[in-house]
């Protein structure tokens, strides 16, 4: 079974656009989990131009799925992390202007500061898992961190696929393959939808958790709007 984790960002993208509290951020995870999803993540961007650290204090006493913050280790980042302890931590290597995570760490570079952090985490029992882009060098290098978890950096496959080119799942499988030996968990995100998730969840071997945001949202817009639309009709009759 493959977990879905719905981030709930863009929520608090179109919340703060007005300013107020509609949609509101905490109501929305509730209901996502009521209809059956297996996890919330969030995201908080030191800018908070989307989800805000205060949401993800408001949200920990709501959130009965699988919790999963995602974010650059900075210390604000880590002292929010280890005083609401999520179920998991996903640690991103974003610069702070960065418009959306744009690739995986550099595990080996970073080794010794991924070891630290993960190893904080750990001992509060906060599992961890780490953002890596398809490369077994990087793959092997998440192992020596000590990292429980590895979430694959799916926008390559994503954008691929979008154009015809199944083949791109091939690093992927070949990543999660090593993974698998290496017993290192395997999560995956970044532009997964309903368009290519099937496949990639077929390819996969031992996919736990996939965390789905973007797309997940727009698509709700789509199959949701024929239905708003007819009962303001309905309303203005
Ligand atoms: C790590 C990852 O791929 C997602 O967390 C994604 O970066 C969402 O962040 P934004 O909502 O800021 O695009
Ligand atoms: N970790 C990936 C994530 O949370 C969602 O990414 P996206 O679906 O918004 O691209």
């Amino acid at each position: 079974m493959t977990k879905l984790s719905v981030n709930i960002n863009k929520i608090a993208t179109l919340r703060n656009s007005r300013g107020g509290d509609v949609p509101n951020v905490v109501q929305f995870a509730k209901d996502v989990q009521r209809f059956g999803a297996e996890g919330i993540t969030i995201h908080p961007r030191p800018d908070e131009r989307h989800i805000r650290y205060q949401d993800a204090y408001d949200l920990e006493p709501e959130v009965y799925t699988e919790y999963n913050i995602e974010g650059n280790p900075i210390p604000k980042f880590i002292d929010m992390v280890l005083k609401i302890k999520p179920t998991q931590v996903t640690l991103v290597p974003d610069a702070v202007d960065a418009i959306t995570s744009n690739a995986g760490w550099n595990t080996i570079k970073h080794k010794d500061f991924l070891i630290d952090v993960i190893k904080e985490f750990k001992a509060n029992d906060i599992r961890t898992s780490i953002f890596v882009d398809p490369d077994l060098h990087q793959i092997e290098g998440a192992k020596a961190t000590g990292t429980d978890r590895i979430e694959l950096y799916t926008e390559a496959f994503a954008h691929q696929y979008s154009l015809g080119n199944k083949i791109a799942i091939d690093p992927y499988v070949k990543c999660a393959d090593l993974a698998n030996n290496l017993q290192l968990g395997i999560n995956a995100g970044h532009d997964l939808s309903l368009e290519n998730i099937k496949f990639f969840k077929d390819n996969i071997a031992n996919l736990l958790e996939v965390s789905i945001g973007h797309a997940l949202i727009a698509e709700s817009l789509y199959l949701g709007v024929e239905n708003v639309i007819k009962m303001y009709l309905d309303k203005l009759k």
